[in-house]
């Protein structure tokens, strides 16, 4: 099919968008020249530590906050132009907010809360009673109408919170840390919620949150930050197969890590070789010091002994089993010391290995990510 056909039109694009702060006399670039659009439909999770700039870039979409520099549209009408001097008021972008604390009127009831934009809207009053009564519908709230927000559990809160942000039907929907204030396994069930509503309705979403876990599970596509600047983007699955840098990869939590050297036939660490490193020590060019990084999932840990033989494709390290912990889901997780460096293992291949053991830690060398400096290696 032609790529050309199948695009969808853009909902949100931002355009060499830069936010800088004052503080004590020091410049802070909260934000540094950053471009993203974002299509009709489309559910973009914009993910980062904090401090990276998440909240000042959702902000500067909302008309929270004045950018410094760049253009900011909504379905092709700017918002925000630094050098036109355009800079429309929050309500007058079309877009709908959800924050972390709901922020959900006390004294009115869920009916009257969902309806609030409506009347800001000066919607006449038959019209907002249907709109108000489709949309709680449509999240499963009309028994909730006449409650109010304190009569309500954290997660129906949060969803009287995306009706409310959602009965104007804005172009794009904001959602800023939307699930942080609630415990984990309400956080974990919402998310397929919000995922659910999102098909459902097919609206626009910006996501923003620090979870690297609710960003790949959430996102259409993935936004990582650093510094104020886009690190990667791209569909989860991609993200997650290829972080481009050492920072990506460390934020997306791939635990094991070694720097290495290279003698031009193999990988070595500071004591010791990484074995079947061949292809690996191939693949690289130039100076730039290396790092080696292994996910615990794709891990594997035997006991040492003389004649082992390396699986072909695998690579190999030597190490001693430092502690064996419950790790997710209540499997044994084994933490190897390797060099001083703690490397975690999913999968064992001998039973009742203890700690204080000599072992050999195997990954396939297909998934592991080699960089040099900032780079990641093809190999
Ligand atoms: N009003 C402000 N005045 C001065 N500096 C600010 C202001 N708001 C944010 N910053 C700075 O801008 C940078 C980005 O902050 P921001 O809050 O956007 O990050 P974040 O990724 O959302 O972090 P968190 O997840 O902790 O909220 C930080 O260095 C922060 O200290």
């Amino acid at each position: 099919m032609d790529g050309a056909e199948d695009a969808r039109p853009i909902s949100a694009s931002l355009v060499g968008i830069g936010k800088s702060f004052i503080a004590k006399g020091r410049t802070v670039d909260a934000i540094q020249d950053l471009n993203l659009e974002v299509e009709r439909g489309e559910y973009v999770v914009i993910v980062g530590p904090s401090g990276c700039g998440k909240s000042t870039l959702i902000r500067c979409i909302a008309g929270l906050e004045s950018p410094t520099a760049g253009t900011i549209s909504i379905s092709g009408n700017a918002v925000y132009d630094a050098e036109k001097s355009i800079d429309k008021k929050v309500n007058t972008r079309n877009v709908g907010m959800v924050f972390q604390n709901y922020a959900l009127w006390p004294h009115m009831s869920v009916e009257q809360n969902v309806e609030y934009p409506l009347k800001m809207r000066k919607v006449p009053k038959a019209e907002r009673r249907e709109r108000v009564a489709k949309v709680l519908e449509a999240l499963e709230c009309t028994a909730l109408a006449k409650r109010l927000p304190a009569e309500l559990s954290g997660g129906q809160q949060q969803r009287i919170a995306l009706a409310r942000a959602l009965v104007y039907e804005p172009e794009v929907l904001l959602l800023d840390e939307p699930l942080s204030a609630l415990d984990a396994l309400l956080r974990v069930s919402l998310r397929s919620e919000l995922l659910r509503l999102h098909r459902a309705l097919g609206y626009t979403a910006i996501h923003i949150t620090h979870d690297q876990e609710e960003a790949l599970e959430m996102g259409d596509r993935v936004v990582l930050m650093r510094e104020g600047r886009i690190e990667q983007m791209g569909p989860p699955a991609e993200v997650y197969a290829r972080p481009v840098s050492p920072y990506a990869a460390n934020f997306l939590g791939v635990r094991n890590r070694l720097t290495v050297t290279t003698d031009g036939h193999r990988l070595r660490h500071e004591n010791g070789l990484i074995i079947g490193s061949e292809s690996l020590a191939a693949a690289v060019s130039g100076e730039q010091p290396l790092q080696l990084f292994v996910r615990a999932r794709d891990t594997h840990v035997r006991r040492n002994a003389a004649g082992l033989d390396l699986n072909p494709g695998d690579i190999e390290v030597e190490g001693t089993i430092a502690q064996v912990v419950l790790g997710e889901g209540g499997r044994r997780q084994y933490v190897i010391d390797i060099d001083g460096r703690l490397w975690y293992a999913q999968h064992a291949e001998d039973p009742h290995l203890e700690p204080g053991e000599d072992v050999r830690v195997r990954t396939p060398a297909a998934t592991a990510l080699l960089y040099q400096g900032e780079q990641l290696v093809d190999h």
